[in-house]
């Protein structure tokens, strides 16, 4: 074994032309955006405020850049399918070779759930959570630093794939045997492992952080039945994660042993048997399909009692039924292999608890409908979100009540059916949920709205581009098309692949009417600009703070009486109070350890794919060296003045706040 284990020049694959333009592209864009920042003089500004910060709110709007950029990504790959599958009909090759295309929709699959999906659910999480319960910051504000950089880490050492080596061919769900060594020989695999393994960590950090803030830090007078219902749908989707991740942690580990060190837990033969590994990997994967969309159930439902003015109807049934859908979410994995041959009870008892989660989630769909029952409903950009979302998700949740029958589900399994249900649910309940959401909340976050008529624009293109691009899969599914096939050869599904692709361009006409909106809106921010910081007449306590809020969030921690604990306060007068003195608050301080256990652990996850072992240990040492220095460091915290506040609190309130009281 080399000094460089396996890596040599043939490692960048210089021979793909598309994999080279992406190259000079990206190394093209990274130059441009490393000059802007040197010439504007941002670096300072970067590292200070921004890399090393432990402010949950800066964290959640990294978070959600991360998210962005991904989605910018997997999206590329989503043009690039659609693409090949229009143009590879009647038997030709398309532009795109087989083991090219296996590596796209792996990466696609990776990167929309991994890094897309979670980070801009965390993301939001982290803005608001906080907030919402009227808390200084989270728990553990250097672990929330952490955890993101490990989750940037994963992202990162997935993306090095483009350029050096491959990506795994093997779908997101990296089956055996093909993961195993011997039909995977290549670095791809090695790349999902640690990308995977690095950002779950993070992701369950995360999940433990946010348990311990919201058991431990709610303001005065906030029971768990006065919670923000957003804060306990994501308080249900992180006892999911603390459940479910450390399967997914173990499952990859499993595999790991078996392909850096001749385990057997999922080879054929010598005792392993490769069904262990999909049983492991569902009791994650399905709990995580719900980690999504728990958290943009709660957002819609602040959206819908915010801009109808009314009370959220059945609030506690919304966390009961969030609690059954967490609890059954639970125990239903195997519908992903109704197929591998269990008995037909073991299939039976599956079927009916999968089909058993429509009820709760169809209470949560007419408590809705509830809450706008005779409200007056502002048509808003988050309102048309929430609104495209119930009609969408509905479609999707029914596909996936007929998947639950087992009988169906012999006919439909890994058919493009199945591809066309889980874009359903997830673009349909988690994306629009996450984007009704960055809508809703920017100005919280950025201190300026949104710009509204490219905001529509963009809904519109998002839903009519989905529906002309995912219905069409639905009658493939029935035509009999199999899902990863990379060129087909059956006239009769030509019309309908050039339909899906159609509606892929007009989604993508919805992601640039995004780009022009948030370049629009920061043009005109002074315009857009929320000095009140409470721009749609909230419910919950993130809009009694300041847009954006300061690092301590509250200069005096409210005392909440009311579910709706900001009307509330708006109601009997006790809103925008200010005081003529105020105590020193304890706040934590800004730290590059977070940064750089990720930078090391990056190291040390590249060479352990590459099988660089002395750099894999200097990565490890590296890690576990400034952990050890972080532990002894006694400089982590300070304290804000009760002058500083002072003045900083009067300064808001001149600046024009609605029902200022001096
Ligand atoms: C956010 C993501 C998300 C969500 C919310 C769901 C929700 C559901 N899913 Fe889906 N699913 C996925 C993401 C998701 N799924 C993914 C990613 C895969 C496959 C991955 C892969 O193989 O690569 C998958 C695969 C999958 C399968 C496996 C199929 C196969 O591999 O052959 C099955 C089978 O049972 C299934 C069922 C369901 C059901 C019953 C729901 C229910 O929760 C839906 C409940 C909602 C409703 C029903 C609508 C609203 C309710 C009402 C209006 C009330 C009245 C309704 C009735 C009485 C029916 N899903
Ligand atoms: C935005 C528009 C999108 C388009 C046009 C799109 C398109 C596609 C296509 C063409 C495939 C391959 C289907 C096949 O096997 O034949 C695919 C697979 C997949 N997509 Fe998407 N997608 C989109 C968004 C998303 C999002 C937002 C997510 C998740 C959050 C997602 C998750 C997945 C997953 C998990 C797979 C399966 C990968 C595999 O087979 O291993 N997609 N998508
Ligand atoms: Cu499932």
């Amino acid at each position: 074994m080399s000094f460089l284990g396996k890596i040599t020049l043939d490692a960048i694959p210089l021979h793909d032309p598309i994999l080279v333009a992406t190259m000079i592209g990206i190394a093209l864009g990274g130059l441009i955006l490393l000059g802007l920042i040197t010439k504007y003089k941002k670096w300072g500004v970067l590292w200070h405020d921004w890399i090393t910060s432990v402010d949950h709110k800066r964290l959640g709007v990294m978070y959600i850049i991360l998210a962005l950029i991904m989605l910018f990504r997997g999206f590329s790959d989503a043009i690039l399918m659609r693409s090949q599958l229009a143009l590879a009909t009647n038997g030709s090759p398309g532009y795109l070779p087989p083991e090219h295309y296996d590596q796209i929709f792996t990466a696609h699959g990776v990167i929309m759930i991994i890094f897309m999906a979670m980070p801009f659910m965390v993301g939001l999480m982290n803005i608001i959570l906080p907030l919402q319960i009227g808390a200084r910051d989270v728990a553990f504000p250097f672990l929330n630093n952490l955890s993101f950089w490990l989750t940037a880490s994963g992202a990162i050492l997935m993306n090095i794939s483009l350029v050096f080596g491959e990506f795994a061919k093997t779908g997101w769900v990296a089956y055996p045997p093909l993961s195993e060594l011997t039909f995977s020989p290549g670095v791809g695999v090695d790349y999902y492992i640690w990308a995977l393994q690095i950002s779950g960590l993070g992701t369950l950090l995360t999940s433990v952080n946010f348990l311990v803030t919201v058991f431990k830090m709610r303001a005065p007078g906030m029971t768990l039945m006065k919670m923000p219902i957003f804060t306990w749908t994501c308080t249900w989707a992180n006892i999911l994660i603390a459940a479910s991740f450390p399967i997914l942690t173990a499952v990859l580990a499993m595999l790991t042993l078996d392909r850096y060190l001749d385990f057997h837990f999922f080879t054929n033969d010598l005792g392993g048997n490769s069904m262990m590994y999909i049983n492991l990997f569902w009791a994650w994967g399905h709990p995580e399909v719900y980690i999504l969309v728990l958290p943009a159930f709660g957002i819609f439902s602040e959206i819908i009692s915010t801009f109808t003015g009314k009370r959220l109807f059945g609030y506690k049934s919304m966390i009961y039924a969030s609690g059954a859908i967490s609890i059954l979410g639970f125990i239903v994995w195997l519908h992903h292999f109704f197929t591998m041959g269990s008995s037909a009870n073991v299939n039976a008892f599956f079927g009916v608890m999968t089909m058993i989660i429509a009820v709760p989630t169809g209470v949560k769909l007419f408590n809705w409908l509830f809450t706008i029952y005779r409200g007056r409903l502002r048509i808003t950009v988050p309102v048309l979100w929430t609104l495209g979302f119930m009609v969408t998700f509905t479609v999707g949740g029914m596909t996936g009540v007929l998947l639950a029958i087992p009988g169906a589900d012999y006919v439909l399994h890994n058919s493009l059916f199945l591809i066309a249900h889980f874009h359903n649910t997830i673009i349909g309940g988690a994306v629009f949920g996450y984007l009704a959401g960055f809508s809703f909340w920017f100005p919280k976050a950025m201190g300026f709205k949104l710009n509204e008529k490219w905001g529509k624009v963009s809904f519109w293109c998002w839903i009519v581009g989905f529906f002309v691009a995912f219905m069409p899969l639905y009658v493939l599914g029935f035509l009999g098309m199999t899902r990863r096939l990379n060129h087909t050869d059956n006239p009769e599904w030509n019309f309908w692949l050039y339909l899906a692709a159609v509606g892929a361009i007009i989604i993508l006409f919805g992601i640039v009417a995004q780009v022009i909106q948030l370049i629009v809106s920061f043009r005109d921010r002074e315009a857009l600009d929320d000095k009140t910081g409470d721009p749609w007449n909230g419910h919950t306590l993130e809009w009694a703070s300041t847009s954006p809020p300061q690092a301590y969030n509250f200069a005096v921690i409210p005392h909440v009486d009311d579910i709706d604990a900001w009307t509330d306060m708006k109601e009997k007068g006790k809103a925008y109070l200010s005081q003529s003195s105020y105590s020193p608050i304890h706040m934590p301080k800004n730290t590059s350890a977070g940064v750089l256990i990720g930078a090391t652990l990056t190291v040390f996850c590249f060479a352990m794919v590459w099988h660089i072992w002395w750099l894999a240990g200097a990565g490890l040492i590296g890690a576990i060296a400034v952990f050890i220095q972080r532990c002894y460091s006694n400089d982590v915290d300070y304290y804000v003045q009760p002058d500083e506040i002072l003045k900083t609190e009067q300064a808001f309130n001149l600046s024009g706040r609605e029902g200022v009281k001096a």
